[in-house]
Parts: structure tokens; sequence; C-alpha cells
């Protein structure tokens, strides 16, 4: 027998629907900065060689205000492929980008593909224990599924925490979340053994 979900459709709906538009209205009021990050973190970041970034909208906070310390790296963006797959082409401040399928923009296809190992996730809301809701396209959990050892870095507003999201089967979990107030972090060890 199939598992009855935690939460229905419509509840699930509702709370992305009153989550984005907190993150609209809090990102008109205030400037995002982040919080300071734990010395793990800080360290991991540092280290890392490729960046997966996103070009924020509708409120979302910008990943690229995070310290990634000072050793070389090369930055990417997500784009949806023909097949609407996610997937990270490279990318530097300035360079052009195309019209993308979800309505925003994306590096062109003749932008190298790269795979990150670091990658700052978007999120409509997520939870104390670092479960995270997106935008419903699943693009990002699949993406994620696939590419298991890259750092999944959440970054929010603090108003975007919730007590508990109900967790599906392809729901990946997040390693850490910066919001302008907290570093929150877990499951490290998984990195720093790599
Ligand atoms: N900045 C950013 N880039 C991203 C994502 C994201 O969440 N944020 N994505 C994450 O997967 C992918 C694009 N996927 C998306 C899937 C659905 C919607 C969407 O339903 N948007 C709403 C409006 C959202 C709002 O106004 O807050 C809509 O069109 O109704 C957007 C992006 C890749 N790039
Ligand atoms: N690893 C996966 N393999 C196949 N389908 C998946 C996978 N991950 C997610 N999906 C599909 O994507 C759909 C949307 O998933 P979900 O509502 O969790 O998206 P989201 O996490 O909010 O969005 P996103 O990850 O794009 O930010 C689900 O109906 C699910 O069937």
């Amino acid at each position: 027998m199939a598992v009855p979900p935690l939460i229905s459709a419509d509840a699930l709906s509702a709370l992305r629907r009153d989550m984005r538009k907190l993150r609209r209205h809090i990102a008109k009021a205030e400037n995002w900065r982040p919080a300071s990050l734990n010395d793990e973190l800080n360290e991991l970041i540092s280290k890392s060689s490729v960046i997966g970034l996103y070009a924020p909208m509708s409120g979302e906070p910008d990943p690229t205000l995070v310290p990634r310390g000072q050793s070389p790296k090369i930055f990417s963006r997500p784009a949806l492929t023909d097949e609407n797959l996610l997937e990270f082409r490279q990318w530097t401040h300035g360079d052009r980008e195309i019209p993308s399928s979800w309505g925003g923009f994306q590096p062109a296809t003749s932008a190298p593909v790269v795979h990150p190992d670091v990658i700052f996730v978007p999120l409509v809301a997520f939870d104390g224990v670092l479960n995270r809701l997106g935008q419903g396209g699943g693009h990002y959990d699949r993406y994620l599924a696939d590419n298991g050892t890259a750092l999944r870095i959440g970054v929010a507003w603090e108003a975007q925490r919730v007590d508990l999201l109900p967790v599906r089967p392809w729901d990946v979990p997040l390693d850490a979340v910066i919001t302008e107030q907290n570093c929150y972090t877990k499951e490290l060890q998984r990195c720093l053994s790599r």
C-alpha cells in the first residue's frame, strides 16, 4: 500500500506561495549579507576549485556575497538543457547569457559544462535538519542526486526557516545553510574526507 503523503499537494503549494512572497517582501526592505561562516565551512569553500552559483531572482540572496577565499576558482551558473535537466556552465561576471526555458537567463550552450565541488543552492524554505523546498521543478534535486560528492550550501533569509518540512523520497538534504543571521552546518565529515 502506498504511504500517504504527510502534507497534501495543496498545502505544499500554499507553503511555496507564502514563502516566495515572504522572500520578495524581505528583499525589498533589507540587504542580505552572510553571517560569519564557521571554520570548517570556510576551509571547504576556500579549498574548492569549481563553484556553482545562481543568478538571484525574486528576493533570493546573492550567493556571490559569500566569502570564498583566495585560491583560484572557476565559477558557473545553472542552465536547463533541451531535456529539461540542470547542468552547470562556466560563467564569469559579465559573460553574455541567453533566455532560459523557466524565464530567467543562463550561460549560452557554448560555455563549457563543469562539475562544481561546491554548489550554492537557491531555496524557497529550509528546516532545522537542513531539508530544502525548492521551486518545485525537481531540477536541483535531480542534479544533487546524480552529483552526490558536491558540497551543498543553501543560501537563504533566516525567515525562510520553518520547523519541519515534509521529506519526499527524492529530496536531497543540504550540508549547510547560510543566512544573514546564522551558518547552519551538518555532516561536513562527508566532504572533509574527500
Ligand atoms: N536563481 C535561480 N536559478 C535557478 C533556479 C532557482 O530556483 N533560482 N532553479 C531551481 O530549480 C532552476 C530553474 N527552475 C525553476 C523552476 C520553476 C520556477 C518557478 O516556478 N518560478 C515561479 C516564480 C517564482 C517566484 O516568483 O518566486 C513561477 O514561474 O511561477 C523557477 C525556476 C535553475 N536556475
Ligand atoms: N532524483 C530524481 N529523479 C527523478 N525525479 C525527480 C528526482 N528529484 C525530483 N524529481 C521529481 O521532480 C518533481 C519536483 O520535485 P520537488 O517538488 O521536490 O522540487 P523542489 O525540490 O521543490 O525543486 P528544485 O529541486 O527544482 O528546486 C517531483 O515530482 C519528483 O518526481
